[in-house]
């Protein structure tokens, strides 16, 4: 699914007005059904719904619900923000229509005197500022925001929780906190981003029917990961392979104390499908490593606690993962820069391997081409800066991308991945359960493999942190978010392989 800015969206809606064609007030009232036909799913337990407008199209929107609800028998009272304007074609229209409605609760707030009370079972509907906003809501329309959010009732946005800007940090600003956003036709950047994750709510995405033909117009520049893109990367394995077909992937990570990182790496990489795999671990872990995945060859370093040396031959692996509970010693560094120095194809890095590259950055551009680092926001900022939100280091993620030529995944609900070619993703799959200790281990072992068995590094990315998702969704059904541990998530690679057969 591709992800619009405001003006390609607002550019969809004349183009679809045109092309379909569709009246720009009929496109609304289609919007508000779609609405209307979710609401009535729902068992509201108070049934009583209050419609929060603005003037512009977001509540135009808000006035066809309105009418829309009680028609079909719902107890409904309107309240209109009034500041100062006339309000667009369509709202005046609506709003007529809504008046000569015998029943209509019509009320306009002027002052925060005027704000209704709001009972803790009524439904809010927010449709006070969608795509036009285009400062922070201040004065009245503050409060008021404010004032929603304190109320306790259950909050439903229509299109976007109002206050909230698209393409830019909203950070500090006031924004409804919506239990559900009912967005169109497609996700929005705002939706995706870790930082607005109080606001939004459930994201309900509603197909209001825009013209495909746009689509075929604009250059893809960001898309959210979905089932049919993941299968015509995946590739199902071929009857006659042998485990040479498949890769030999070397896993380089632990120290004393944290072997269970590349444990659970080496899992993950034999998991998911590579032939062949090696970990490299200092002496300690032997007996750990071997015991606990007996599939694996293992290589030790002379050292007992932490690593220092890697055998000279390490070109011959198809894939390198490294990092995984492997600490910052010194000779552990200098150990990752004889490994950007001695492998040509690219790397996967995570973890200490991360923060030993941001300890000595002047290496980041002497990484293999291609090379694929998973940070979380905070490894992120170690290695390129500090970035005031997450708006910026997706704007950084793209740049870093393009000028090292690497593939950056930048670790979130929904993991971002930059690559110096070809649009930017957003990961659509995983789960709370999976904001766990170990969980980023799982997730470069699986991107190695998939590495290892010949998938291109940006395939074996998106692929990667896919149906690690996917994987982390089917163990905490069968375990719960709570009890689920990145163990799971390993053991559900098997479902996510036999669904995608
Ligand atoms: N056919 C279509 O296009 C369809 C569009 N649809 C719907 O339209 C929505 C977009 O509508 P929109 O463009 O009218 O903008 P909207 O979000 O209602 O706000 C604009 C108003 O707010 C004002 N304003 C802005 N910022 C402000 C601030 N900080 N503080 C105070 N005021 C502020 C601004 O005033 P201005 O500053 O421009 O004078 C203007 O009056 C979209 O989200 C979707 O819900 C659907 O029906 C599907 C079909
Ligand atoms: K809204």
């Amino acid at each position: 699914m591709q992800i619009l800015s405001a003006e390609q969206i607002r550019t969809w809606d004349q183009f679809t007005i045109q092309h379909e064609p569709v009246a720009s007030v009929d496109l609304m009232e289609r919007a508000a059904g779609k609405c209307v036909r979710w609401l009535k799913e729902k068992p509201w337990p108070g049934k009583k719904f209050r419609v929060f407008c603005g003037k512009g199209n977001n509540g135009g929107d808000g006035l066809v619900i309105a009418r829309l609800l009680l028609q079909a028998g719902y107890s409904v009272s309107v309240f209109i923000l009034e500041f100062g304007k006339l309000g667009s074609e369509d709202f005046q229209i609506n709003l007529q229509r809504l008046h000569e409605l015998p029943f209509a609760d019509l009320h306009f707030i002027q002052s925060s005197e005027t704000f209704p009370v709001v009972e803790q079972g009524d439904v809010l509907i927010d449709a006070l500022f969608g795509s036009g906003l285009n400062k922070p809501l201040e004065g009245l329309s503050a409060q008021l925001v404010q004032y929603l959010n304190d109320s306790g009732a259950t909050v439903v946005s229509i299109d976007l929780p109002s206050g909230l800007f698209i393409e830019k940090s909203s950070l500090g600003n006031a924004v409804i906190k919506a239990n559900h956003t009912l967005t169109f036709q497609c996700y929005k950047l705002c939706l995706l981003v870790q930082e607005n994750a109080p606001f939004i709510g459930e994201v309900v995405v509603l197909d209001i029917g825009l013209h495909p033909g746009y689509l075929q117009e604009i250059v893809e520049s960001q898309l959210l990961l979905d089932e049919k893109m993941i299968r015509k990367i995946f590739r199902p394995r071929q009857r006659f392979a042998h485990k040479g077909s498949f890769g030999h992937a070397l896993i380089i990570g632990g120290s004393y104390g944290k072997m269970g990182a590349v444990v659970l790496s080496t899992k993950a990489c034999m998991y998911a499908g590579a032939g062949l795999t090696t970990t490299f671990i200092p002496n300690c872990g032997y007996v750990v490593m071997q015991t606990s995945a007996p599939e694996a060859m293992c290589l030790v370093d002379e050292e007992e606690k932490h690593l220092t040396n890697l055998p000279d031959d390490i070109e011959k692996f198809s894939a390198i993962g490294i990092g995984p509970g492997m600490g910052i010693h010194a000779q552990t560094q200098h150990l990752l820069s004889f490994v950007i120095r001695r492998y040509h194809k690219p790397l996967v890095i995570d973890a200490d391997g991360l923060n030993c590259l941001s300890l000595n950055k002047d290496w980041i551009s002497q990484l293999p081409p291609y090379s694929i680092l998973t940070p979380h926001p905070k490894e992120f900022d170690r290695l390129f800066g500090e970035h005031a939100n997450d708006f910026e280091r997706i704007q950084k993620a793209r740049q870093k991308a393009k000028e090292h030529k690497l593939v950056l995944v930048l670790k979130s609900h929904h993991s971002f991945i930059a690559a110096p070619e070809g649009p930017c993703c957003f990961n659509s799959t995983g789960n709370a359960g999976m904001a766990k200790g170990g969980s980023g281990d799982v997730l470069t072992g699986v991107v190695t493999s998939l590495l290892a068995q010949g998938y291109p590094p940006k395939d074996a990315a998106m692929l990667g942190v896919y149906i690690h998702g996917w994987a982390g969704d089917f163990a905490a059904r069968k375990f719960s978010m709570e009890a689920m541990l990145p163990s799971h998530t390993i053991e559900a690679l098997a479902d996510v392989f036999l669904v995608l057969q």
